[in-house]
């Protein structure tokens, strides 16, 4: 099996290192982007600011890329990290996108005809 860190290219400038992730940026960009689309679709679904954060799901997602990184032959730890990170990032972008539904007319939990 051909894991993520063999093939990271050995490199001998800045200018090698920095082509390597920009070339990677260029692939990771979008998929973040697809990611906070579903962080709308969560919003909308939820509809319910008291839902937003969800720890057990946070800890499943957690638990899940941790083993993920390491068959890749990632660090779990710095994995663990970046995910908490991230996962912070879009909680507050899923309530900036329910407020931004509800600015358009998205009734709260309770109020439907
Ligand atoms: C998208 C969700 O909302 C939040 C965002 C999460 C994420 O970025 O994956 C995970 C947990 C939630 O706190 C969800 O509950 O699944």
């Amino acid at each position: 099996m051909s894991r993520a860190i063999d093939k990271v290219k050995n490199c001998s400038n800045m200018q090698e290192v920095r082509a390597g992730v920009n070339a990677l940026d260029d692939i990771l960009v979008p998929l973040l982007v697809e990611r906070s689309g579903y962080m709308t679709q969560a919003a909308k679904v939820k509809n319910n600011e008291d839902l937003v954060r969800d720890e057990a799901r946070i800890q499943t997602i957690v638990d899940r890329v941790r083993p993920m990184a390491q068959a890749q032959g990632g660090n779990p730890d710095l994995m663990e990290r970046l995910y908490r990170a991230m996962m912070e990032c879009y909680i507050d972008y899923e309530h900036q996108e329910l407020a931004r539904l509800r600015a358009q007319g998205l009734k709260p939990q309770g109020e439907q005809p």
